[in-house]
């Protein structure tokens, strides 16, 4: 549904995006994840026609986002970081206008708005002025705009920058029932990490331009390694025979290692039958953040904004 190929934009001498390629399936929810001014708006501005790209190549349902403009436009639905929404109007008079933009009848277009109103879950509110919603209930409205021509390909650009985080999961769970009420394949672009972890079938990390790396989650998190046990003990001494039990040095009280070679249940095991009683025990997963330390070499947490 969109293929990417060495695609560049640059802005004067900065590089936005240097030359990225990937593609994304039917029915796939693909998200760009990656610090601010990473290029992720720029990338999603080319691929929706706003933007034209420097050098490379781009094809969006199988048009060429460049030489067949007019096609990408009416066969997708866009929803950037600013929502333009008027105001006065209610929810229900947006979409029913968005419909009649789209050349509907009217009735059709009523039709596909109370629809719509279900699916985004804004039903109840549809007769207020959308001046009156929560920001939440806006960036919903906004989904249900991008959808009133039903697009089968669907870009969102941070949608959920901003706000926090009962909307985010409300918006997380829309895009779900999208996604899987009418397979619509989508991109969306994230600075946060739980939300590309929580939505996408696959992820592509994007920093200075460059995707640094793909693939699912799981094989994300892979690359940094698997699982970590750490427990702390009452004394030195238990430590070092709980760690030298699974061929490890202990750092005073406190023992560390990946689960490569045993299982958790196999440790727990072997500490109960040594009486090693360890008095704290945590595993922890790889995490997104992991990742992105590992692949860019650069910390994650502080290159975002808190949304709360
Ligand atoms: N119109 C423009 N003119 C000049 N530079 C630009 C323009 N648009 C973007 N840039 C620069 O390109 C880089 C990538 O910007 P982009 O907006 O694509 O990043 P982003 O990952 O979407 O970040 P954000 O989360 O802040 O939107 C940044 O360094 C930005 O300053």
């Amino acid at each position: 549904m969109i293929e990417v190929e060495s695609l560049v934009k640059t802005f004067g001498d900065v590089a936005a995006v240097d030359g990225i390629s990937f593609s994304v399936q039917k029915g796939e929810i693909f998200a760009f994840l990656g610090p601010n001014g990473a290029g992720k708006s720029t990338t999603v501005q080319m691929l929706t026609t706003l933007v034209r790209p420097t050098e490379g190549k781009a094809r969006v349902n199988g048009f060429d986002v460049v030489k067949q403009e007019k096609d990408v436009r009416l066969s997708i639905g866009v929803a950037l970081q600013e929502t333009g929404i008027d105001k006065v109007l209610t929810g229900r008079e947006l979409l029913v206008l968005q419909g009649r933009l789209f050349k509907m009848t009217k009735q059709e277009a009523e039709k596909r708005a109370e629809e719509l109103l279900r699916v985004v879950s804004l039903t109840e509110a549809a007769d207020r002025r959308s001046g009156t919603y929560s920001g939440g209930m806006r960036r919903r409205l906004d989904l249900a705009l991008t959808l009133v021509h039903r697009p089968t390909v669907l870009f969102l650009d941070e949608p959920t920058t901003g706000l926090d985080p009962a909307s985010r999961i409300e918006i997380w769970n829309e895009v779900r029932r999208l996604n899987e009420e009418f397979g619509t394949t989508i991109f969306l672009t994230t600075q946060y990490l739980e939300e590309a972890d929580e939505l996408a079938d696959r992820i592509a990390i994007i920093n200075h331009g460059k995707i640094v790396s793909e693939g699912t989650a799981e094989a994300l998190k892979r690359l940094v390694g698997g699982e970590t046990i750490a427990m702390t003990f009452r004394s030195d001494q238990e430590a070092s025979a709980a760690a030298a039990l699974f061929g490890h040095t202990a750092t005073g009280q406190h023992v560390a290692f990946e689960l490569v070679n045993h299982t958790l249940m196999e440790v727990v095991r072997q500490l109960d039958e040594r009486s090693l009683q360890p008095e704290r025990l945590t595993v922890k997963q790889p995490s997104l953040d992991d990742v992105f330390l590992k692949v860019t070499g650069e910390s994650y947490e502080g290159s975002v904004p808190d949304v709360d």
